[in-house]
């Protein structure tokens, strides 16, 4: 993170060797607690110095006149016993020259002034006044006066002013230097680094292996653990930054692995959500329904089921049942027809919770097997069918007839069995060759399919010039049941031009109905068989429905 961004620091960015003050930092709380703590102590102690100070002044004036006045004290006895007045006013002249004394007088002990210098004042202002009693040169016990020596109270004041303040001055300019010496001990010991730490700690980008360096004379004290913790941690947070790089790094290969399969696999994979939009799908699913995604994205809830699958009802019975079974269902599934060819898929349907939103996620994977499908299909219908005709064998109208059986034996209804055999035919191959023969067979069939109802209906080819019919819901009583073979009879005896040469055949067909004539296939189509035969006897070119099953039998 940039130095600018985030909110206001609480200590400026280095600027040069001195950090800048910023409202709120350390060093500005420091410096106003230091500023207000030297004032204070500054103001006590100077007005405690300066009262101090002057005390002590008056006291040392008071006690220099008291010396004075000790030193002159015999002298003056000897003055005030002798009543020498030369001597006194000497004396007291000699003590009126200093400038601190205002006034000196020697006084008889009655009372009469012996000597005087300067200006006698209000008792109440003189309260420096040194009064010496003056004992006989001869008997100590003897008073023979006093010497007064007052002081000069406004000179030894001003004095005394002057020597208190030039103390609390003093007292002052202490308090000051060592404000001044604590501010710059403060900010080099404490703020100073702090503030480089804080810098160095912004420019150690996480992961960029960088570390905080310890100016040697912070080595071992409170500062250099600070720097040893905080490098702990850049190194604890660069470890686990380059294991989530690692880690990153390889969920990402294997993201773009997993990407990879899933765009570039066979399969089409889809995920829909639980109201059955489609969440995600590659791009194999896409090629698969063949429908662009632009026109999905406008899919609205169930649509892509509904517009993808041929039978939608079947993917959902699928969702169902792997919702009920808690398993992968699977199945082969035609899609939605786009055009005329028809598409398979083999779909694998799985719902996962999905423990986000605590709905069902529908995942399905879709092979293509339209070809396998197809491939299957041919093979089926090779084997099922005649290759020259393109009915039914008679291995699958033999199956089919037993399906019509099973159905009318259900549904308590009937099914007519027409056994057509060609007449003539083997002139065709003696007189015009096998080709000619195999194309009389081919327009044979196709007349035969004209003439039943193809959806309900089958028409088969046994064997080499025999035909089979199966009318479904057709009794030996129907009219409609004559009716179809007579048409036959009369369609398969219409002549034919085989390669411009006129080829004239005929149909015999013996007819048997389940369940009058048999309740089995085999004995249906014998009993058809010998009608047919009988038809063959007695002329060919007609029908005969066989005989009741008590003559029969
Ligand atoms: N061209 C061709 N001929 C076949 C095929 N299968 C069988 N045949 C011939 O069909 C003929 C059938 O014989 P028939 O049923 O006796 O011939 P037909 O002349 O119809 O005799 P009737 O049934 O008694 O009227 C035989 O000559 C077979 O060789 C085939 O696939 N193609």
């Amino acid at each position: 993170m940039g130095a600018d961004s985030g909110r206001a620091e609480p200590i400026a960015a280095v600027n040069g060797r001195w950090p800048v003050l910023r409202l709120r930092s350390l060093q500005l709380h420091f410096t106003l607690v230091l500023v207000v703590g030297a004032t204070v102590v500054s103001v006590l102690f100077g007005a405690l110095a300066y009262l101090l100070g002057y005390e002590r002044a008056i006291d040392f004036r008071r006690e220099a006149l008291g010396a004075m006045a000790q030193a002159v004290e015999k002298t003056a006895a000897v003055g005030a016993y002798a009543r020498d007045a030369i001597l006194l006013d000497e004396l007291t002249g000699g003590l009126a020259r200093n400038p601190m004394v205002a006034r000196v007088e020697v006084r008889a002990p009655d009372g009469t002034l012996l000597a005087q210098r300067g200006e006698p004042r209000a008792a109440e202002v003189a309260d420096v006044v040194i009064v010496t009693p003056l004992a006989a040169p001869f008997d100590s016990k003897e008073i023979v006066g006093s010497l007064r020596i007052e002081a000069d109270q406004a000179r030894l004041r001003a004095d005394a002013r002057g020597r208190a303040g030039a103390l609390a001055a003093a007292m002052v300019a202490q308090t000051v230097v060592l404000a001044l010496l604590l501010y710059v001990f403060g900010a080099r010991l404490v703020s100073q680094p702090i503030v480089r730490l804080a810098h160095e700690l912004r420019e150690a980008q996480p992961g960029s292996g960088r570390r905080l360096t310890t100016p040697w004379s912070h080595r071992d004290d409170e500062l250099g653990t600070l720097i040893a913790g905080a490098n702990a941690l850049l190194e604890t947070n660069d470890a686990a930054l380059q294991r989530e790089r690692e880690l990153r790094g390889s969920v990402e290969a294997m993201e773009a692995q997993y990407r990879q399969i899933f765009d570039s696999t066979s399969a089409g994979i889809f995920v829909l959500g639980p109201d059955g939009r489609l969440i995600n799908g590659n791009p194999t699913v896409l090629k698969v329904i063949g429908v662009p995604v632009e026109q999905i994205r406008q899919w609205r809830g169930s649509e892509f089921v509904r517009r993808v699958f041929a039978r939608p009802e079947r993917v959902e019975a699928m969702i169902d049942e792997s919702i009920a079974r808690g398993e992968t269902v699977s199945a082969d599934l035609e899609l939605m027809r786009s055009d005329s060819v028809a598409r398979w898929v083999h779909c694998l349907i799985s719902v996962q919770g999905d423990a986000a939103t605590g709905s069902d996620m529908i995942e399905g994977v879709m092979y293509d097997i339209t070809d396998r499908r197809r491939a299957e299909h041919d093979a089926r219908h090779q084997a099922e069918h005649d290759p020259l005709t393109g009915l039914k064998n008679r291995a699958a109208s033999e199956a089919q007839i037993d399906r019509f059986i099973a159905e009318a034996a259900a549904a308590g209804g009937a099914m007519a069995l027409l056994y057509i055999d060609l007449d003539g035919f083997k002139q065709v191959n003696d007189r015009l060759g096998h080709k000619a023969g195999d194309a009389v067979l081919q327009r044979c069939a196709e007349r035969l399919q004209a003439a039943v109802r193809r959806a309900s209906d089958l028409v088969g080819r046994i064997g080499g010039d025999e035909f089979i019919v199966a009318l479904t819901h057709s009794g030996p009583q129907d009219i409609a049941v004559a009716q179809i073979a007579q048409h036959i009879v009369t369609l398969l005896c219409e002549p034919l031009a085989i390669d411009g040469e006129p080829v004239q055949i005929g149909a015999s067909i013996g007819i048997a109905c389940f369940p009058h004539h048999g309740t089995q296939r085999r004995q249906l189509m014998q009993a058809a068989d010998e009608a047919m035969y009988e038809v063959k006897r007695s002329g060919k070119n007609s029908f005969a429905m066989a005989a009741a099953p008590s003559s029969a039998a």
